[in-house]
């Protein structure tokens, strides 16, 4: 089976390659190399089962020259900063939207059968029910990144149904793991770096979310895809996501604990009731029965993923 990764040179776009490329997939990365790095996939670009496309999917031929010939596609590229969103929306636009559209259009002209997408969850906005479930209404987004992601959830279905393109939505709790170049834990670790003595950490410290380590991120795509496969729908969505959940104090404490430092926390106070930037989502877990229900669970708690986490960024980072 030919497979396409967009944005598989990235953080959980390589690890997916991995899984596929160890099971014998064949497999194509597009990759405007952006966020993501050829060091993530170096260890398969000279396969014979392997392609590498640098190209910006913003481009419609890019689009049409990477899904040539695929019969599936893992559509996870995108810009991932959530707080990017009140400066330059249009990016989170073009970058989320945009290109999901290109790869629609090219994916309806080469008849692709399944695709297969990382939304967010950050489509639910302020939840006021928690845990939430894949059913939850009215999804009401706070951030232009969510915005983008549930416009993007929109314009799969529609095309879908529409052109028969097999799809599955997975809406992602915060993922972390070894090659993460961004977020809460890649940024305490440079900061400790730069100072070890003191630690600003933004907002009030109490935001709660729940974290997922990317290997069982990526598990728990390549396993519900499989089912979904088996199964007649023509859309689908599953929350992916640890049961627990972690605020950004106790994420300072990991990382302070596990680099051997004892830094004085400054918290900035934030904006709208401690969070983080405007847009920023104080409370977030995810209902993950659907997922378990099918027979998939996270291996690690949000504690055990930011803790490994830790470990393999203070190994990996320079
Ligand atoms: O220096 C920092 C950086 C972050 N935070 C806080 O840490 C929390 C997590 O922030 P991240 O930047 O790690 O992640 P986000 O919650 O903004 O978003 C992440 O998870 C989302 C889904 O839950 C999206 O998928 C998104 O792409 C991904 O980056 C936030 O509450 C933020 O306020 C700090 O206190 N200090």
């Amino acid at each position: 089976m030919r497979v396409l990764v967009t944005g598989g040179a990235g953080f959980i776009g390589s690890h997916l390659v991995d899984r596929l490329m160890e099971q014998g997939y064949d497999v194509r990365v597009v990759d405007d190399l952006s966020a993501g790095d050829l060091k993530n996939i170096e260890r398969w670009l000279n396969s014979e089962n392997f392609e590498f496309i640098k190209g910006d999917l913003r481009d419609l031929e890019v689009a049409e020259e990477a899904v040539k010939g695929a019969e599936v596609v893992f559509h996870l590229a995108a810009n991932p900063e959530v707080r990017i969103g009140a400066q330059s929306p249009e990016l989170l636009y073009e970058t989320n939207v945009l290109i999901t559209y290109n790869l629609l259009e090219a994916m309806k002209k080469e008849k692709v059968k399944y695709l297969v997408f990382t939304s967010s969850s950050t489509v639910y906005g302020d939840a006021k029910i928690i845990p939430t479930p894949e059913d939850y209404a009215p999804l009401e987004p706070i951030s232009v990144y969510g915005g983008a992601k549930l416009a993007a959830e929109a314009l799969i279905s529609g095309y879908a149904h529409t052109f028969d393109i097999r799809s599955l939505v997975f809406r992602l709790a915060n993922i972390i793991g070894e090659r993460s170049n961004h977020g809460v834990i890649y940024d305490f670790i440079n900061k400790l770096k730069a100072d070890p003595n003191r630690l600003e950490i933004l907002g009030d410290g109490t935001q709660r979310k729940s974290y997922l380590h990317v290997s069982d991120t990526v598990e728990g795509m390549l396993y519900l895809f499989e089912k979904f496969i088996e199964e007649e729908k023509v859309y689908d969505v599953y929350n992916l996501g640890s049961d627990d959940w972690i605020t950004v104090r106790e994420i300072a404490e990991i990382v302070s604990k596990e680099m051997g430092l004892n830094p004085e926390f400054y918290f900035t106070g934030g904006v709208d009731g401690g969070r983080g930037w405007k847009g920023d989502v104080k409370f977030m877990r995810l209902s993950i029965e659907k997922a378990k229900s099918k027979g998939w669970k996270p291996k690690m708690n949000s504690y055990e993923a930011v803790r490994r986490t830790v470990q393999e960024l203070l190994r990996t980072l320079k």
